[in-house]
């Protein structure tokens, strides 16, 4: 909080004596409560020396109006244009804030980076305890960029904890004022968060995500545990059975042979939608959809030591995979497939929109192959970490060479970006 002229020049002035690795101006002008929290006379020097410095400026809508000399802002167009203007005052990059925007079921935030516009998308939770969530969020994104991270990821980070913070928050009775605290610690105390993250399971095990299927293993004449082993030897690093029409004996059995080999080459094996199947068989783990039993369900039987993911096409359905306990999601199709009917194609807008607002790891999943595996890696997305394949490793010949080829793609690829 500047409260005045001579403050926020002295802080100039010191900023430019010391410069800093990465400077986030939150300018403390109105509360969310409504209250002014600096003069007026300090908006020109905000304006006219503090923001050229800034590697990001974070203003809530009442704020970003207070800046452009009291515009009504109203509408996720009305931020778009004020995010535009106050860029021109000289930061690298705008972030104007929606949570106090009238009712919705989103709160929207509007990054601009001066060429491109992103809406962030956020559930807006019902609560009092809003009591600091503009500095929360401004000293996160600091935190992040320390630790090296770009500013849309540090802005996604800092959205998602904030977000996450204030919903566990959200019944706590504290103090007397028409705002509560809401509490930064939540992640120490409450389980179910992060209950899902399993000390075994790590995001990197999603970059080359093989997913078999019966169909295609008996029009090659492979046998279940022939597609697994030969998808390991070209260099899977995890494995789902994804086994629609087996009977349930035939792939339980086929399930055991496939985890004795799984676990000797220390590759996770994870069932589809089957929970009998992975308990029976100690799998280290299940995929499920949004018409499956659900993660917090799944985790209910599996326990704390295994790992779920869950298919998700929205942001919505990202924040309660992440709610229930799950440890990464699948999104796609991010290209048309065929081996999956009326599967909805996302492409890559769907893709990042979903990782955006992903607070777990993602991987991609439709209609990926050898001719666009890198194209889809190379978008950059947060919390992207590979691709989840099924005809371009089982409905070829050889699905070690497959799997080896895919592999070294992907490798060169995330080694270039
Ligand atoms: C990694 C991965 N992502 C998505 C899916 C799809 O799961 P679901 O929506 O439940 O559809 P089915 O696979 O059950 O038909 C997946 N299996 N794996
Ligand atoms: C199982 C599955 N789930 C999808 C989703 O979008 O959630 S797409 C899909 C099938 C992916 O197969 P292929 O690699 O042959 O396109
Ligand atoms: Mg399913």
């Amino acid at each position: 909080m500047l409260p005045s002229i001579g403050i926020v020049k002295v802080l100039c002035e010191s900023l430019k004596k010391f410069p800093v690795q990465a400077l986030v101006v939150d300018p403390v002008l109105v509360s969310t409560s409504g209250d002014t929290l600096s003069a007026s006379s300090t908006l020109s020097v905000y304006r006219d020396e503090l923001f050229a410095m800034a590697d990001i400026v974070t203003p809530n809508v009442k704020e970003a109006s207070r800046l452009l000399g009291d515009v009504s802002l109203h509408t996720v167009s009305d931020m778009r244009s004020a995010a535009e203007s106050i860029y021109k005052f000289g930061p690298k990059y705008v972030l104007v804030k929606g949570g106090d925007m009238p009712e919705s079921s989103d709160a929207i935030d509007v990054f601009f980076d001066g060429k491109e516009f992103i809406e962030l998308h956020g559930h807006r939770i019902k609560t009092h305890n809003t009591h600091g969530t503009g500095c929360t969020l401004a000293s996160c994104i600091a935190s992040e960029l320390a630790k090296g991270a770009t500013m849309l990821h540090a802005v996604q980070v800092a959205k998602n904890f904030v977000e996450s913070a204030l919903h566990h928050s959200k019944d706590l009775i504290i103090g007397n004022g028409p705002q509560g605290p809401f509490d930064h610690l939540f992640k120490l105390k409450c389980p179910p968060y992060n209950v899902g993250s399993q000390p075994s399971f790590k995001a990197e095990q999603l970059f080359l995500y093989a997913v078999t299927d019966s169909g295609m293993n008996k029009k090659w004449g492979r046998s279940i545990k022939e597609s697994v082993r030969a998808a390991i030897e070209g260099g899977a690093t995890i494995v789902q059975l994804r086994e629609k029409d087996a009977e349930t004996r035939e792939f339980l059995e086929a399930a055991k042979a496939c985890m004795v080999i799984c676990k000797s080459s220390g590759v996770p094996l994870l069932i589809n939608d089957r929970v009998d199947i992975a308990l029976a068989c100690k799998a280290d783990g299940v995929h499920v959809g949004q018409s499956d039993m659900s993660a917090s369900e799944v985790r209910e039987l599996l326990g704390p030591g295994k790992i779920i993911g869950v298919s998700c096409k929205t942001p919505a359905q990202a924040q309660q995979a992440w709610n229930d306990g799950a440890d990464y999601i699948g999104c796609g199709g991010v290209y048309p497939t065929s081996t999956k009917s009326n599967n909805p194609t996302l492409g890559f807008e769907g893709l990042k929109t979903v990782c955006l607002a992903s607070k777990l790891p993602v991987v991609a999943i439709g209609g990926i192959n050898a001719s666009n595996a890198s194209s889809v890696m190379e978008l950059g997305l947060p919390n992207l970490k590979g691709v989840a394949v099924v005809s371009a490793l089982f409905d070829r010949e050889c699905v070690a060479t497959e799997t080896r080829n895919l592999r070294s793609i992907l490798t060169n690829t995330c080694s270039r970006t």
